[in-house]
């Protein structure tokens, strides 16, 4: 891992393997590493999010899971953000105080949502206990109201955040409020943070707008077609860019219209990287076959504009 170096690029949301009777399944994740890294050009991870299905994980398998990302990640990884947020918040501060203790880059908190604060001030005090207990580990807010119900505006939250939470860094930004992203980009240009997009289907509009770059999903088997994105738009050439765009959004629009979610993302990484991910633990159910098999097809009936 690179310790200093700015979260950039793209971000594999994780998801966490498991074994067909519903066990997590920390033997792959080697090969998931070497998965990433070689074919996807993927070199960050955000372990035990939303993909990661962490909020239906116990402690001791979301603690065992970072460690064995950070361990199998050491010398192949640049980043490995581990999710610690909770709805307990000395199970969050146990969380992050793990994370620093294993050595992860860094740590991210979405806000509590069963009771939820209300206003900037609860929810940044919620963010600084759990902050403080991991004094050197650079930390992200984690901001995803269409899952949280808490859509308190992050330009307002990152007023003063630094004053509150000296190790503030950034934003994984997973929301379609582009207005408050670039508000947030706009205003916070001398404090050098990471805000990293994260609805992937439409990436290159918040990069338009100065995302530093994504965490999502996808980029678990659409890693490499979305760097290329990332490349064109660098260039820039944006009409291969807007290529790139349409065609992952594509695939997409096609599966969001057969039911997707966390499940059918495990079979889709499952199919294309040929590691078993395994069944996703309920209240989520596996896809369906039907799914898998059109899901499929789709994918291998886009014409990339490199060829493949
Ligand atoms: C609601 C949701 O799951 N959003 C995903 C996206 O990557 C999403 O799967 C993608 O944009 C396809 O819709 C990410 O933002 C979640 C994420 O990064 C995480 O797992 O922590």
């Amino acid at each position: 891992m690179t310790p200093g170096k700015k979260l950039e690029g793209l971000v594999a949301a994780t998801v966490t393997p498991m074994t067909p009777d519903g066990q997590i399944n920390l033997s792959v994740i080697r090969k998931y590493v070497e998965y990433l890294v070689s074919e996807q050009n993927v070199k960050n991870v955000f372990v035990n999010g939303t993909t990661g299905e962490g909020l239906s994980l116990n402690i001791q398998e979301r603690k065992q899971l970072a460690e064995e990302w950070v361990c199998q990640g050491k010398e192949k990884l640049d980043h490995v953000i581990i999710h610690v947020g909770a709805l307990s918040l000395p199970e969050s501060q146990e969380l992050a105080r793990h994370a620093a203790a294993i050595g992860a880059s860094g740590i991210a908190v979405m806000a509590p949502f069963f009771f939820k604060p209300t206003n900037k001030d609860e929810l940044t005090a919620f963010l600084q206990k759990v902050a403080s207990e991991a004094p050197a580990v650079p930390f992200y807010y984690y901001h995803i109201p269409s899952l949280t119900g808490v859509k308190i505006r992050v330009e307002e939250l990152l007023g003063g955040i630094k004053e509150q939470i000296p190790t503030f860094q950034g934003v994984k930004f997973s929301d379609t409020d582009l207005l408050d992203l670039a508000q947030c980009i706009n205003k916070n240009e001398r404090e050098q943070f990471a805000f990293l997009y994260g609805v992937d289907e439409q990436l290159l509009s918040a990069l338009a707008i100065g995302a530093d770059g994504a965490v999502g999903s996808t980029y678990n088997y659409l890693g490499q077609k979305t760097n290329l994105m990332l490349q064109a738009f660098a260039k820039p050439d944006l009409a291969l860019a807007r290529k790139y765009q349409f065609l992952t959004g594509e695939f997409l629009n096609f599966v969001i219209k057969l039911g997707f979610g966390v499940a059918q993302t495990k079979a889709v990484i499952t199919f294309v990287s040929g590691i078993p991910m395994g069944p996703p633990r309920l209240p989520l159910v596996a896809a369906s076959e039907e799914f898998i098999v059109k899901a499929k097809a789709k994918l291998d009936s886009i014409v990339w504009p490199d060829g493949d």
